[in-house]
């Protein structure tokens, strides 16, 4: 098989080198893939073949070995998954976050408005970090004395550039102190992770201090660059498409038509009915996935297609190249919400992974199209907004904005 290096645009490669190569990352053997069928065979062998492995970045911030490493399967992963979904999963969103979303994006939008313009990947990131935070440790964005959308951003961009010692940083000192007032005052009752954590400390062994902070990290990671990077890609692509947002708009006008009282707050079956909303969606998901790739670990020999992937190796699976197949996806880089409409569900679980699969598939998935989706409701009835400086769309190695997505935001 062909050894390249890996400087290429990854929505090329797969025209280029076909759809499963070889090659090197940090000097270690990677296969890398981009065939559906692989992909998704991969994803159901977690724990059995394959095991998650972001390499040696993150082994400085995640116990990456031994028992209660976090990307092992099996009990330690399934108290977290099942811990995490009990409070952003569909039950919880239906009964208690839906309308606490929309009155966080409402004062949002509103303090935006108040500005000449803003740099939206920035804002949305401290809106979406301040509710998430909420949810897991009670954070206070208005009363607390850190600003912890700043204090994490700095360590994502370190992180990024270089291996970094989580703790030496402020942010950690901050939860670790956090943590300590927890454990002396159990009483006081949040109903958030963290307090289900600590009740459950006596129980489950590998729930050590050390854990704690590592998963509250974890929790705040996979929200903080997600659904903020898709806001900001949707308004580049809507300022590009006024047709979409013109259906958009003509959406969520008939959503308030059909309420008896047009203020009343926003419904679960009225988030579900928000069907060119939730093409727009997956259409900015499709072109936008957010991490360039998933990595695993082979654990055993892997036979694929004639050859075999050694045990020990390392495997990307790039489902944002898969998204681009003109298979599947006709004039893949054109931003074409309509096309969902003619999709079948079937090719769709097949080829649009943007919250991968198996047993590791995104646990904030229905969570992020949630505050989407609410995010375009408050935005299309209650504002218009104008694009004062866009940027060039760029991935090095995450989705960047270059100086930014400049918004004015007026109310209308
Ligand atoms: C647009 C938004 C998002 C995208 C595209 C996304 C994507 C992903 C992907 C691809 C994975 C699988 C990683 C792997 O298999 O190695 C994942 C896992 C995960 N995500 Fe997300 N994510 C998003 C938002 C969120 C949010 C907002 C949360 C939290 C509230 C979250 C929580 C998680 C968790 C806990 C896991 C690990 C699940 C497990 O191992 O069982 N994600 N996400």
């Amino acid at each position: 098989m062909k050894v390249i290096n890996f400087t290429d645009d990854i929505s090329s490669f797969s025209y280029r080198y076909g759809l499963i190569f070889r090659t090197s990352i940090a000097g270690k053997p990677v296969v890398v893939s981009a065939d559906p069928e692989f992909n998704n065979f991969i994803f159901q062998q977690e724990g059995k073949l394959v095991e998650l492995w972001y390499m040696d970045t993150f082994s400085n911030v995640f116990v990456l070995e031994g028992e209660s490493r976090m990307n092992a399967v099996g009990a330690v992963h399934k108290y977290i998954r099942i811990t995490f979904l009990s409070l952003f999963g569909t039950e919880s969103l239906k009964e208690k976050l839906l309308p606490q979303l929309e009155q966080v994006i409402n004062k949002s939008l509103s303090a935006w408005s108040t500005q000449s313009s803003v740099e939206v990947k920035h804002v949305a990131s401290a809106m979406v970090l301040d509710f998430s935070a909420k949810q897991i440790f009670s954070y206070d964005a208005e009363n607390s004395p850190e600003n912890l959308s700043e204090a994490y951003s700095k360590i994502i961009d370190s992180l990024i550039a270089f291996p970094l010692n989580i703790p030496g940083t402020a942010y950690h000192q901050c939860l670790k102190d956090m943590l300590k007032e927890r454990q002396t005052s159990p009483e006081s009752h949040r109903g958030d992770f963290l307090d289900q954590i600590l009740k459950d400390t006596g129980k489950e062994k590998f729930l050590t201090e050390d854990f704690i902070l590592q998963l509250i990290f974890g929790g705040l990671f996979a929200t903080f660059e997600s659904v903020s990077a898709i806001i900001t890609l949707a308004f580049t692509k809507l300022s590009e498409h006024p047709s979409v947002l013109e259906e958009m708009i003509a959406e969520h006008e008939a959503i308030l038509k059909n309420r008896e009282n047009p203020n009343s707050p926003l419904t679960w079956d009225e988030y579900k009915s928000m069907t060119f909303t939730l093409h727009v969606i997956n259409e900015t998901l499709r072109l936008g996935t957010v991490a360039p790739g998933i990595l695993r670990r082979a654990l055993k020999d892997i036979p694929v297609k004639g050859f075999t992937v050694p045990a020990g190796w390392t495997i990307m699976l790039v489902t944002s190249a898969q998204q681009l197949s003109p298979n599947t996806f006709h004039n893949p880089l054109e931003f074409n919400p309509w096309r969902w409409k003619e999709l079948d569900s079937g090719v769709i679980s097949k080829n649009f992974m943007p919250f991968g699969g198996g047993n590791r598939q995104c646990a904030g998935a229905e969570y992020s199209k949630v505050f989407l989706a609410t995010f375009f409701h408050v935005l299309v009835t209650k504002y218009w907004w104008t694009l004062v400086k866009g940027a060039k769309v760029s991935r090095n190695p995450i989705l960047g904005f270059g100086n930014g997505v400049h918004i004015k935001f007026s109310k209308k």
